[in-house]
């Protein structure tokens, strides 16, 4: 199955994916109504998951394997603050040698599983000046740099059981979660780092020159990783409703005389000490939310 797919840039067919869907669900007694997808270090979230059911990716034949440090390649299934939710303890990134619809695959067979709402978590470089280290910024909307420049997720066939032809992504984000989400963590104590901006998806896994983040900035990107655009147009091309959430776990260099290194090492320890406070927020949310 998984050979066939790759052949061809759509990737699996919808019958394949109600099958993976059917297949996974027998592993667990959870029908879940909510998705996360954990980000770089942001793992820890399952742990807030009871009566949990854990499959590993290498159980599943048509999921490829994680291969990223700080993605553990794990599907949990429990509750979540008394909700039915599923994570992905580990994402696929297109840096991985994935292609584009392989890195976004599980989002449609988490729909074809029962879920009606997207959290995507992950791990960016601050742009905007006014963030700082440690912040965590909802996302009000993303720039697809591949998308933009010949790679969109959704190239290929389209099958109208998936989404139309022409999906709308304007409004990407659900404007009530952003506005839920934004509460509880004034509610929490967070308001001071609490941040809104605009996502901008690179290929990786470079991180930025110099001359890049100047030009990530001037199209208007407050922050800046290699993951979740994917999965959140395939959410949005689905009719899934989407929540997006970044912890900054380092600053881009716009000055040419405060160069420094990013290292993915310091985005996994910036998530070690921040990971707990995200994980409120998103656990409040899931609570909170009607699904
Ligand atoms: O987006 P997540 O998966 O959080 O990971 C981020 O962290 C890694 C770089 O350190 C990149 O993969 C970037 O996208
Ligand atoms: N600068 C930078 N920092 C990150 N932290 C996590 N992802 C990224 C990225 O793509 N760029």
């Amino acid at each position: 199955m998984a050979s066939m797919a790759d052949m061809s840039s759509s990737g699996y067919s919808y019958e394949e994916i109600q099958s993976i869907a059917t297949n996974i669900l027998t592993h667990t007694k959870h029908q879940p109504k909510v998705g996360i997808i954990c980000g770089s270090g942001l793992g820890g979230l399952a742990d807030m998951v009871e009566q949990h059911d854990t499959i590993n990716y290498s159980q599943i034949p048509e999921f490829p394997a994680s291969t990223v440090p700080g993605h553990e390649g794990k599907l949990v299934f429990g509750l979540l603050q008394g909700k039915a939710v599923v994570l992905m303890r580990g994402r696929f990134h297109y840096y991985e040698g994935y292609p584009m619809w392989k890195v976004a695959m599980p989002v449609r067979v988490m729909k074809a599983m029962g879920v009606t709402t997207l959290i995507v978590t992950n791990a960016a470089g601050g742009i905007n000046p006014d963030f700082n280290t440690g912040d965590i910024m909802i996302i009000k909307d993303h720039i697809d740099l591949p998308g933009l420049t010949g790679e969109c997720v959704l190239i290929g066939k389209n099958d109208r059981r998936f989404g139309p032809r022409f999906p709308a992504t304007v409004d990407t984000y659900d404007e009530e979660l952003r506005n839920l989400a934004k509460q509880i963590s004034v509610e929490l104590g967070y308001g001071n780092i609490m941040r809104e901006g605009v996502y901008i998806m690179i290929g990786g896994p470079t991180f930025e020159t110099v001359a890049e983040s100047r030009l990530l900035r001037t199209f208007g990107a407050d922050a800046v990783g290699m993951s979740t655009v994917p999965e959140a147009v395939v959410a949005k091309h689905g009719g899934l409703r989407t929540f997006g959430v970044s912890l900054i776990t380092d600053m881009v260099t716009l000055d040419y005389d405060k160069v420094r290194n990013t290292t993915h090492e310091e985005v996994l320890e910036v998530g070690r000490r921040r990971a707990g406070d995200l994980q409120k927020i998103v656990s409040n949310l899931v609570g909170q939310m009607t699904v």
